[in-house]
Protein backbone atom coordinates (compact mmCIF):
# COMPACT_ATOMS: atom_id res chain seq x y z
CA UNK A 1 0.00 0.00 0.00
CA UNK A 2 1.02 3.41 -0.85
CA UNK A 3 1.96 6.67 1.51
CA UNK A 4 -1.31 8.42 1.63
CA UNK A 5 -1.07 11.81 -0.82
CA UNK A 6 -1.54 13.51 3.00
CA UNK A 7 1.87 12.34 4.54
CA UNK A 8 3.67 12.65 1.51
CA UNK A 9 2.78 16.32 1.04
CA UNK A 10 3.73 16.69 4.77
CA UNK A 11 7.01 14.60 4.39
CA UNK A 12 8.91 15.59 1.62
CA UNK A 13 10.84 18.22 -0.20
CA UNK A 14 10.73 16.79 -3.87
CA UNK A 15 7.99 15.79 -5.80
CA UNK A 16 7.51 11.80 -5.92
CA UNK A 17 7.96 11.07 -9.99
CA UNK A 18 5.10 8.98 -9.51
CA UNK A 19 2.58 12.10 -9.26
CA UNK A 20 4.47 13.97 -12.38
CA UNK A 21 1.74 14.60 -14.74
CA UNK A 22 2.64 13.04 -18.68
CA UNK A 23 1.25 16.33 -20.29
CA UNK A 24 1.29 14.05 -23.63
CA UNK A 25 -1.06 11.75 -22.05
CA UNK A 26 -3.71 13.79 -21.15
CA UNK A 27 -5.17 15.70 -23.84
CA UNK A 28 -2.03 18.13 -24.28
CA UNK A 29 -3.81 20.05 -27.26
CA UNK A 30 -6.43 21.51 -25.00
CA UNK A 31 -6.16 24.90 -24.34
CA UNK A 32 -7.24 26.30 -21.07
CA UNK A 33 -10.37 28.90 -21.05
CA UNK A 34 -8.88 32.57 -20.04
CA UNK A 35 -9.33 32.29 -16.18
CA UNK A 36 -10.60 35.76 -16.01
CA UNK A 37 -13.18 34.91 -18.07
CA UNK A 38 -16.61 34.10 -16.21
CA UNK A 39 -17.95 30.08 -16.89
CA UNK A 40 -21.21 30.04 -17.98
CA UNK A 41 -22.20 26.87 -16.49
CA UNK A 42 -26.06 26.86 -16.56
CA UNK A 43 -27.87 27.73 -13.06
CA UNK A 44 -30.81 25.49 -12.57
CA UNK A 45 -33.45 26.02 -10.16
CA UNK A 46 -34.68 22.55 -8.94
CA UNK A 47 -37.69 23.71 -7.18
CA UNK A 48 -39.58 24.58 -10.62
CA UNK A 49 -38.82 21.84 -12.86
CA UNK A 50 -41.74 20.06 -12.25
CA UNK A 51 -43.86 23.66 -13.31
CA UNK A 52 -41.66 25.12 -15.68
CA UNK A 53 -41.42 24.12 -19.31
CA UNK A 54 -38.56 27.23 -19.75
CA UNK A 55 -36.28 25.31 -17.10
CA UNK A 56 -36.56 22.18 -17.92
CA UNK A 57 -35.47 23.30 -21.41
CA UNK A 58 -32.71 25.28 -19.64
CA UNK A 59 -32.11 21.62 -17.95
CA UNK A 60 -31.94 19.74 -21.32
CA UNK A 61 -29.52 22.57 -22.72
CA UNK A 62 -27.32 22.69 -19.75
CA UNK A 63 -26.60 18.48 -20.37
CA UNK A 64 -26.61 18.54 -23.64
CA UNK A 65 -23.66 21.66 -24.27
CA UNK A 66 -21.94 20.65 -20.69
CA UNK A 67 -23.07 17.65 -19.09
CA UNK A 68 -23.39 19.56 -16.03
CA UNK A 69 -24.92 22.34 -13.90
CA UNK A 70 -25.40 24.38 -10.85
CA UNK A 71 -28.25 23.38 -8.32
CA UNK A 72 -29.80 25.61 -6.70
CA UNK A 73 -33.10 25.51 -3.94
CA UNK A 74 -32.77 21.75 -4.75
CA UNK A 75 -34.16 21.95 -0.46
CA UNK A 76 -31.19 20.53 1.19
CA UNK A 77 -30.64 23.14 3.56
CA UNK A 78 -27.26 24.92 3.48
CA UNK A 79 -26.72 24.23 7.13
CA UNK A 80 -26.87 20.76 6.51
CA UNK A 81 -24.65 20.94 3.54
CA UNK A 82 -22.36 22.61 6.02
CA UNK A 83 -22.62 19.66 8.19
CA UNK A 84 -21.39 17.40 5.48
CA UNK A 85 -18.61 19.35 4.37
CA UNK A 86 -17.41 19.22 8.71
CA UNK A 87 -17.49 15.39 9.17
CA UNK A 88 -15.45 15.13 6.08
CA UNK A 89 -12.66 17.78 7.12
CA UNK A 90 -12.74 16.28 10.21
CA UNK A 91 -12.37 12.91 9.11
CA UNK A 92 -9.63 13.81 6.66
CA UNK A 93 -7.82 16.19 9.59
CA UNK A 94 -7.88 13.58 11.68
CA UNK A 95 -4.35 11.51 12.40
CA UNK A 96 -2.84 9.35 10.02
CA UNK A 97 -3.36 6.33 12.18
CA UNK A 98 -7.36 6.93 13.00
CA UNK A 99 -7.75 7.08 9.46
CA UNK A 100 -5.50 4.12 8.85
CA UNK A 101 -8.76 2.01 10.45
CA UNK A 102 -10.67 2.50 7.42
CA UNK A 103 -8.12 1.54 4.63
CA UNK A 104 -8.77 0.23 2.21
CA UNK A 105 -7.97 -3.68 1.80
CA UNK A 106 -5.57 -4.68 -1.25
CA UNK A 107 -8.52 -5.73 -3.56
CA UNK A 108 -11.32 -3.87 -2.60
CA UNK A 109 -12.31 -0.17 -4.10
CA UNK A 110 -13.77 0.56 -0.87
CA UNK A 111 -12.54 2.88 2.02
CA UNK A 112 -9.65 5.02 2.95
CA UNK A 113 -6.61 5.04 0.50
CA UNK A 114 -5.02 6.51 -2.72
CA UNK A 115 -5.23 5.11 -6.52
CA UNK A 116 -5.33 1.38 -6.66
CA UNK A 117 -1.99 0.69 -8.47
CA UNK A 118 -2.56 -1.55 -11.98
CA UNK A 119 0.75 -0.67 -14.03
CA UNK A 120 4.12 0.61 -12.87
CA UNK A 121 3.15 3.45 -15.43
CA UNK A 122 0.41 4.55 -13.80
CA UNK A 123 0.84 8.82 -12.86
CA UNK A 124 -0.80 9.14 -9.25
CA UNK A 125 -3.89 11.47 -8.81
CA UNK A 126 -2.56 14.24 -5.64
CA UNK A 127 -5.69 12.99 -3.52
CA UNK A 128 -6.79 10.83 -0.87
CA UNK A 129 -10.35 9.50 -0.66
CA UNK A 130 -12.59 7.81 1.52
CA UNK A 131 -15.15 5.90 -0.60
CA UNK A 132 -18.37 4.33 0.67
CA UNK A 133 -21.19 2.40 -0.67
CA UNK A 134 -24.06 4.83 1.14
CA UNK A 135 -27.03 2.57 -0.63
CA UNK A 136 -28.70 0.05 -0.28
CA UNK A 137 -28.20 -0.52 3.33
CA UNK A 138 -27.90 -3.65 3.60
CA UNK A 139 -24.69 -3.14 1.32
CA UNK A 140 -22.86 -0.90 3.62
CA UNK A 141 -19.35 -2.27 5.04
CA UNK A 142 -19.20 -0.44 7.89
CA UNK A 143 -15.80 -1.92 8.84
CA UNK A 144 -14.64 1.45 6.28
CA UNK A 145 -16.91 3.98 7.50
CA UNK A 146 -15.28 6.51 10.15
CA UNK A 147 -15.77 5.80 14.04
CA UNK A 148 -14.72 8.94 14.37
CA UNK A 149 -16.30 11.77 13.80
CA UNK A 150 -19.00 10.15 15.73
CA UNK A 151 -21.93 11.64 14.14
CA UNK A 152 -20.59 10.34 10.74
CA UNK A 153 -22.62 7.59 9.93
CA UNK A 154 -25.55 9.72 10.74
CA UNK A 155 -25.17 12.34 8.58
CA UNK A 156 -24.32 10.65 6.00
CA UNK A 157 -26.82 8.53 6.03
CA UNK A 158 -29.44 11.01 6.11
CA UNK A 159 -27.56 12.99 2.93
CA UNK A 160 -27.69 9.58 0.75
CA UNK A 161 -31.64 9.61 1.56
CA UNK A 162 -31.64 13.15 0.40
CA UNK A 163 -29.63 12.73 -2.55
CA UNK A 164 -31.30 9.52 -3.59
CA UNK A 165 -34.85 11.44 -3.48
CA UNK A 166 -33.21 14.50 -5.42
CA UNK A 167 -31.80 11.47 -7.77
CA UNK A 168 -35.61 10.67 -9.00
CA UNK A 169 -36.77 14.45 -9.23
CA UNK A 170 -33.50 14.90 -11.81
CA UNK A 171 -34.11 11.83 -13.66
CA UNK A 172 -37.56 12.91 -14.24
CA UNK A 173 -37.13 16.22 -15.49
CA UNK A 174 -34.11 14.68 -17.57
CA UNK A 175 -37.13 12.11 -19.30
CA UNK A 176 -39.57 14.70 -19.76
CA UNK A 177 -37.16 17.40 -21.29
CA UNK A 178 -36.84 14.61 -24.07
CA UNK A 179 -40.52 14.31 -23.92
CA UNK A 180 -40.04 10.76 -22.96
CA UNK A 181 -42.09 8.82 -19.94
CA UNK A 182 -40.33 10.55 -16.93
CA UNK A 183 -39.74 6.84 -14.76
CA UNK A 184 -37.94 5.68 -18.10
CA UNK A 185 -34.86 6.03 -16.88
CA UNK A 186 -35.84 5.43 -13.09
CA UNK A 187 -37.45 2.21 -14.40
CA UNK A 188 -33.28 1.05 -14.91
CA UNK A 189 -32.80 1.67 -11.48
CA UNK A 190 -34.49 -1.32 -10.27
CA UNK A 191 -36.17 -1.48 -7.01
CA UNK A 192 -33.49 0.86 -5.19
CA UNK A 193 -30.76 3.22 -6.23
CA UNK A 194 -26.95 1.99 -5.90
CA UNK A 195 -25.33 5.68 -4.25
CA UNK A 196 -21.80 5.45 -3.89
CA UNK A 197 -20.10 8.40 -1.94
CA UNK A 198 -16.28 9.68 -2.29
CA UNK A 199 -14.81 12.07 0.21
CA UNK A 200 -12.33 13.48 -1.81
CA UNK A 201 -9.32 15.10 -0.08
CA UNK A 202 -6.65 17.36 -1.92
CA UNK A 203 -3.89 18.20 0.19
CA UNK A 204 -2.13 21.49 -0.46
CA UNK A 205 0.87 20.42 -3.63
CA UNK A 206 4.30 23.16 -3.36
CA UNK A 207 4.53 21.62 -6.85
CA UNK A 208 1.01 22.49 -7.85
CA UNK A 209 1.45 23.00 -11.51
CA UNK A 210 3.18 19.02 -11.94
CA UNK A 211 0.56 17.50 -10.90
CA UNK A 212 -3.20 16.98 -11.04
CA UNK A 213 -5.46 16.33 -8.39
CA UNK A 214 -8.03 14.20 -10.21
CA UNK A 215 -6.86 13.01 -14.25
CA UNK A 216 -9.45 13.81 -17.05
CA UNK A 217 -12.22 11.29 -16.67
CA UNK A 218 -15.97 10.81 -16.79
CA UNK A 219 -17.90 9.35 -13.96
CA UNK A 220 -19.17 5.47 -14.23
CA UNK A 221 -22.39 6.96 -12.38
CA UNK A 222 -25.71 7.84 -14.16
CA UNK A 223 -26.02 11.13 -11.85
CA UNK A 224 -23.37 12.46 -10.10
CA UNK A 225 -24.22 15.42 -7.04
CA UNK A 226 -21.07 17.20 -6.12
CA UNK A 227 -20.62 19.29 -2.99
CA UNK A 228 -17.70 21.61 -3.94
CA UNK A 229 -15.56 22.74 -0.90
CA UNK A 230 -16.57 26.48 0.32
CA UNK A 231 -13.35 28.21 -0.75
CA UNK A 232 -11.33 26.64 -3.05
CA UNK A 233 -11.67 25.97 -6.57
CA UNK A 234 -9.79 22.91 -8.32
CA UNK A 235 -12.53 21.40 -10.87
CA UNK A 236 -12.56 22.18 -14.59
CA UNK A 237 -14.67 20.44 -17.43
CA UNK A 238 -13.65 19.68 -21.12
CA UNK A 239 -16.56 21.64 -23.25
CA UNK A 240 -15.27 22.45 -27.50
CA UNK A 241 -12.13 21.79 -26.32
CA UNK A 242 -11.22 24.13 -23.78
CA UNK A 243 -11.24 23.52 -20.30
CA UNK A 244 -13.38 25.81 -17.98
CA UNK A 245 -13.33 26.11 -14.07
CA UNK A 246 -16.30 25.50 -12.44
CA UNK A 247 -16.85 28.32 -9.94
CA UNK A 248 -17.99 27.99 -6.32
CA UNK A 249 -21.86 29.14 -6.24
CA UNK A 250 -22.89 29.34 -2.42
CA UNK A 251 -25.06 26.45 -1.21
CA UNK A 252 -25.52 25.05 -4.72
CA UNK A 253 -24.74 21.47 -5.66
CA UNK A 254 -23.09 20.75 -9.04
CA UNK A 255 -24.90 17.94 -11.22
CA UNK A 256 -23.42 16.18 -13.74
CA UNK A 257 -24.34 12.99 -15.68
CA UNK A 258 -22.27 9.99 -15.90
CA UNK A 259 -21.67 7.28 -18.35
CA UNK A 260 -24.59 5.68 -17.37
CA UNK A 261 -26.91 8.45 -18.47
CA UNK A 262 -24.85 8.60 -22.04
CA UNK A 263 -25.93 5.30 -22.71
CA UNK A 264 -29.50 5.29 -21.30
CA UNK A 265 -29.54 8.53 -23.59
CA UNK A 266 -28.17 6.47 -26.49
CA UNK A 267 -25.55 9.70 -26.05
CA UNK A 268 -28.13 12.75 -26.53
CA UNK A 269 -26.73 13.33 -22.90
CA UNK A 270 -23.28 12.97 -23.08
CA UNK A 271 -21.05 11.97 -19.87
CA UNK A 272 -18.56 15.23 -19.54
CA UNK A 273 -14.73 14.81 -19.13
CA UNK A 274 -13.42 16.98 -16.46
CA UNK A 275 -10.26 17.07 -14.14
CA UNK A 276 -9.13 18.60 -10.59
CA UNK A 277 -6.47 20.95 -10.29
CA UNK A 278 -4.72 21.02 -6.64
CA UNK A 279 -4.10 24.74 -5.08
CA UNK A 280 -0.62 25.10 -3.96
CA UNK A 281 -1.30 26.62 -0.72
CA UNK A 282 -5.05 25.52 0.58
CA UNK A 283 -6.81 22.02 1.19
CA UNK A 284 -9.32 21.32 -0.44
CA UNK A 285 -12.38 18.53 0.17
CA UNK A 286 -15.41 17.94 -1.96
CA UNK A 287 -17.95 15.11 -1.28
CA UNK A 288 -19.07 13.39 -4.88
CA UNK A 289 -22.57 10.88 -4.60
CA UNK A 290 -22.71 8.88 -7.38
CA UNK A 291 -25.94 7.55 -7.97
CA UNK A 292 -26.66 4.72 -10.28
CA UNK A 293 -28.56 1.36 -10.74
CA UNK A 294 -28.19 -1.54 -9.29
CA UNK A 295 -24.66 -3.76 -9.96
CA UNK A 296 -26.40 -6.40 -11.33
CA UNK A 297 -28.98 -4.50 -13.63
CA UNK A 298 -27.90 -4.58 -16.73
CA UNK A 299 -28.89 -0.91 -18.55
CA UNK A 300 -29.27 0.15 -22.46
CA UNK A 301 -30.66 2.91 -24.65
CA UNK A 302 -34.29 3.74 -23.59
CA UNK A 303 -36.46 2.49 -26.28
CA UNK A 304 -38.07 6.10 -27.24
CA UNK A 305 -34.43 7.66 -28.31
CA UNK A 306 -33.95 4.85 -31.00
CA UNK A 307 -34.73 5.33 -34.31
CA UNK A 308 -33.62 4.90 -38.29
CA UNK A 309 -32.43 8.55 -37.98
CA UNK A 310 -30.56 7.90 -34.68
CA UNK A 311 -29.67 4.56 -34.41
CA UNK A 312 -28.85 2.68 -31.12
CA UNK A 313 -24.87 3.49 -30.46
CA UNK A 314 -24.25 1.08 -27.00
CA UNK A 315 -24.58 -2.37 -25.85
CA UNK A 316 -26.81 -3.97 -23.24
CA UNK A 317 -23.92 -3.46 -20.28
CA UNK A 318 -24.01 -3.74 -16.80
CA UNK A 319 -21.39 -1.11 -15.10
CA UNK A 320 -19.49 -2.26 -12.49
CA UNK A 321 -17.07 -0.28 -10.43
CA UNK A 322 -14.13 -2.50 -10.79
CA UNK A 323 -14.54 -2.15 -15.05
CA UNK A 324 -14.80 1.48 -14.34
CA UNK A 325 -11.87 1.83 -12.25
CA UNK A 326 -9.74 -0.38 -14.27
CA UNK A 327 -10.16 2.06 -17.30
CA UNK A 328 -9.89 4.93 -15.29
CA UNK A 329 -6.17 4.20 -13.77
CA UNK A 330 -5.48 2.90 -17.93
CA UNK A 331 -6.43 6.11 -18.89
CA UNK A 332 -8.93 4.56 -21.10
CA UNK A 333 -12.86 5.68 -20.88
CA UNK A 334 -15.01 3.37 -19.77
CA UNK A 335 -17.70 4.31 -22.14
CA UNK A 336 -15.91 3.23 -24.89
CA UNK A 337 -15.74 -0.05 -24.18
CA UNK A 338 -19.61 -0.04 -24.35
CA UNK A 339 -20.16 1.34 -28.06
CA UNK A 340 -21.66 -0.94 -30.76
O1 LIG B 1 -13.34 17.13 -6.39
C1 LIG B 1 -13.89 17.52 -7.41
O2 LIG B 1 -14.07 18.72 -7.67
C2 LIG B 1 -14.38 16.53 -8.43
C3 LIG B 1 -14.39 15.12 -7.95
C4 LIG B 1 -14.67 14.14 -9.04
O3 LIG B 1 -14.66 14.44 -10.21
C5 LIG B 1 -14.92 12.73 -8.68
O4 LIG B 1 -14.84 12.38 -7.48
O5 LIG B 1 -15.22 11.95 -9.61
FE1 LIG C 1 -15.58 12.89 -11.41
Amino acid sequence: MNNQVHEIAANCDQLPQRFIRKRDEEYSNIATADASSPTNIPVIDVSLLASSDSELDKLKSAIINWGCFQAINHGIEASFLDKVREISKLFFNLPAEEKKKCLREEDDVEGYGNDMVFSDQQVLDWTDRLYIAVLPHDQQKLRFWPQNPAHFREVVDEYGSKIELMNEVVLKALARSLKLEENCFLDQYGTTSRLLARFNYYPPCPWSDKVLGLKPHSDGSAVTFLLQDKDVEGLQILKDGQWFGVPIVPNALTINVGDQMEIMSNGIFKSPIHRVLVNSKDQRVTVAMFCMPQTEKDIEPVDGLITDDMPRLYKNVTFSLEFYMKNYQHGTRSIDACKI
